[in-house]
Formats: structure tokens, sequence, C-alpha cells
């Protein structure tokens, strides 16, 4: 029996907001309701930051009371209410100090140190690849570390990985993530079909992205490695926004295009303040299997100069390399397939190099930004 929206905000229309006592359908506080093709249902509520607290048993009683109606999946998210135009504002290029939004510190996420985000200022550079390889990298340091895939449009975290299935809900009700070689793996694409996720409009994307960060049981993490969606549009703003991030790292390939997507990836992270770890080269040198002659196939050094421009730090270059992609794409990242190895090597060193940074509070320990 499928049920229907307008069933559910009838159940919806029973529950009473905190404060004011009245209806929460009547609020206009809930957002749309989204049933995805396999039937799960979810919606989220936006409220102030400080009245999460209250409004968590909201947020229950409404996960409640669409489950009494039959549906056994429902995703219920508290979101923040941010005002109409502060947006826009937030989203345009910084002018000057002036310009800058101003923020302030909330929430961390319980038992996680540091929140880094892993971005590109455009598709298809091996952001994936070096979150997940960086990831095992801090992991062999000893740290206890995990990786959050938050490119909603293009999952590919359960791929590098070569996880499928769901993750399981505790008594907390929250989910439990997945082991992917020792570190904690979790990604929208365990829950949804991508299909799904793609037609998601921008709020239904932040709720479900809230949910993947605060309601997974991490436990204790030094670490939690966020592998962003690519480029420098309004949702990666709003995740660097809404996360407690310690610090950012751009990859990007050496050619001059590339450069100039990490480059405003590189001012969006500055504009709300998240302090950037560092830049990454990757596929920055061709070594021919056969002779073993190098070639700068897309120009050479670009990011390093770049780096030293932007005065941020430069992390290192990781060659094109077929073993890398081959094993990255069988789910054997090569920190685990070849740990010995001279990639893996590479990535170790980056990790170590973050590491560093992270440790020696060279970085915002999560604060999180609020735009006003
Ligand atoms: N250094 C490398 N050498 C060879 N292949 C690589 C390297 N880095 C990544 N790749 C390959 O490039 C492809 C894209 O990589 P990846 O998915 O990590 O990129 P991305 O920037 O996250 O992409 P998207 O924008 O789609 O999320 C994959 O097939 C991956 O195996």
């Amino acid at each position: 029996m499928s049920i229907s929206k307008e069933q559910m905000l009838q159940a919806l229309a029973h529950i009473k907001t905190p404060v004011t006592g009245e209806s929460l359908v009547a609020s206009g506080k809930l957002s749309d309701i989204i049933i995805q093709p396999q039937g799960q249902v979810m919606f989220s509520i936006a409220i102030k930051a400080p009245e999460a607290s209250v409004w968590e048993p909201v947020c229950r009683q409404a996960e409640a009371a669409v489950k009494a109606l039959g549906v056994s999946e429902v995703f219920v998210s508290l979101t923040e209410e941010i005002p109409a135009g502060s947006h826009q504002k937030a989203s345009a290029q910084p002018k000057g100090p002036a310009s800058r939004p101003s923020v302030k510190a909330s929430q961390p996420v319980e038992g996680v140190r540091h929140i880094i985000a892993v971005a590109s200022g455009k598709g298809g550079v091996g952001k994936s690849t070096t979150a997940a390889n960086l990831a095992l990298g801090l992991k062999s340091l000893g740290l206890k570390v995990g990786i959050l895939d938050a490119d909603i449009y293009g999952p590919s975290v359960p791929r590098l990985f070569g996880l499928t299935g769901k993750p399981a809900v505790n008594a907390d009700n929250q989910l439990v993530p997945l082991d992917g070689y020792g570190l904690k793996v979790m990604s929208i694409g365990f829950l949804v079909d991508e299909e799904a996720a793609m037609i998601w409009r921008g709020p239904m994307v932040m709720s479900a992205l809230t949910q993947l960060l605060r309601d997974v049981a991490w436990a204790e993490l030094d670490v939690l490695v966020i592998d962003m969606p690519p480029g420098t549009g309004d949702a990666q703003l709003t995740i660097a926004q809404s996360t407690p991030l310690s610090g950012a790292i751009i990859v990007s390939t050496p050619q001059d295009l590339a450069l100039i997507d990490a480059r405003r990836g590189i001012t969006m992270f500055k504009q709300v303040e998240i302090p950037i770890l560092g830049l990454i080269e990757n596929m920055a040198t061709f070594i021919c299997p056969h002779c073993g002659q190098s070639s700068h196939i897309f120009g050479h050094g670009g990011a390093r100069d770049e780096a030293a421009k932007l005065n941020v730090p430069f992390l290192g270059e990781v060659p094109l390399n077929m073993t890398i992609r081959e094993l990255s794409d069988a789910g054997r990242p090569v920190v685990i397939a070849d740990p010995d190895g001279p990639h893996a090597k590479l990535y170790k060193d980056m990790a170590q190099q973050v590491w560093n940074s992270l440790s020696s509070g060279n970085n915002r320990n999560a604060p999180r930004i609020v735009i006003e």
C-alpha cells in the first residue's frame, strides 16, 4: 500500500511546535516531503540553530507519526533556517574585509576532533581517490579516521572501498558507519540510488548531509575526512558554512583551467575563514609503463607555483598512474593494496603534513560557521 503525501501531512498536522504551539504543517517550517521510488520518505524542519534541543522531540514525533502510517524508512532532520537573501550575500566573491559574512561558532560533531574537507574546483580531478588515500594515510599514522562522502550527486566512496549494503541503525537511532579497511565510512550512496539523489533540491541535499554528519555513530575519531561535491557553487559553500571544519585541502590537476577552478575553491574557503591545509597536484606526470619515460601531459608544476602565489601550503604531487586508477576502481586504494610502494608513500607523506598542521593548531578547531 502506498501512502500519499496528503496522508503524511494530515498525520504531521497533529504535531505541535514548541513555543507557539501551532501545528507543524501550518508553521511553514516543514520542507517538501520527498518519497523515494523505494518508498523511503525524507523531509526536514527548518529551525534556528540555538533552538535545536527544543525541536529534537518534534523531529522524533514527526518520524514516529509517518512511521505509524506504515512507512518503514523515514528520514527527518533539523536544518538551519537561513534568512532570505543572506545566501546570495554569502556566495558573492569577497571584495575585502567589509564584505565578509559575519561568523559565529557552533556545535562540533560529538567525538570528532577534526573535520577536514577534500575539495576541487571542478569534477574528475581525482578528489575522491585523493580523499580515500589520504584518509588511509592518516590511519597509517595510528589515528582513528572516518570518511564521509558528501558528493551527493556522484558518490564514489562505496566503489573506492568496495563497499555495498545499507548501514544499520543503532539503539540511539544513529546510522552505524561501514568499515572500510579500518576507516569508518558513510556515504549517501549506501542509502539511496544515485538517480534518486540527482533529483533532490538544495534543501533536501543539505538535510541529508546534515544527517550524514550528525546522526552517525562515528564514536571517537581523530579526523573525519569529507569528500566534497566537486565545484564551488552554493552547495559547496553551504557545506563549508554548516560544518565545523578544521581546514580544507584542494585537489587540482596541473592544467591552467583546473588551476583557475582550484583558485576559486581556495577563495571560497578563505571567504568563510576556513584554513587551507594545502593544495595537491594530481595526475601531475605520466610515467610510461613500457619505456619508463616521464611526460607532463597536463603541464607541470602549475599547482606548486599557484600554491606559492596564493600563500597556501603545497602538499605534494601524485603522478597519473594506471595502477592508482585500476586499484581505486577495483575497491582497493593504493595505500591498502601496495602499502610500501611509492604511491602509498606519497599519500602517507601528505597525510603526515596534514596531521602536523592539525595537531599544531595551525587551523581552526571546530567552530561552525553561520551566515547572519
Ligand atoms: N593519480 C591518478 N592516476 C590515474 N588515475 C587517477 C588518479 N587519480 C584519480 N584517478 C582516476 O580518475 C578517475 C576520477 O577520479 P575520482 O573519482 O577520484 O575524481 P573526482 O575528482 O572525485 O571525480 P568527481 O568529480 O566525479 O567526484 C577515476 O577513475 C580514478 O581512478
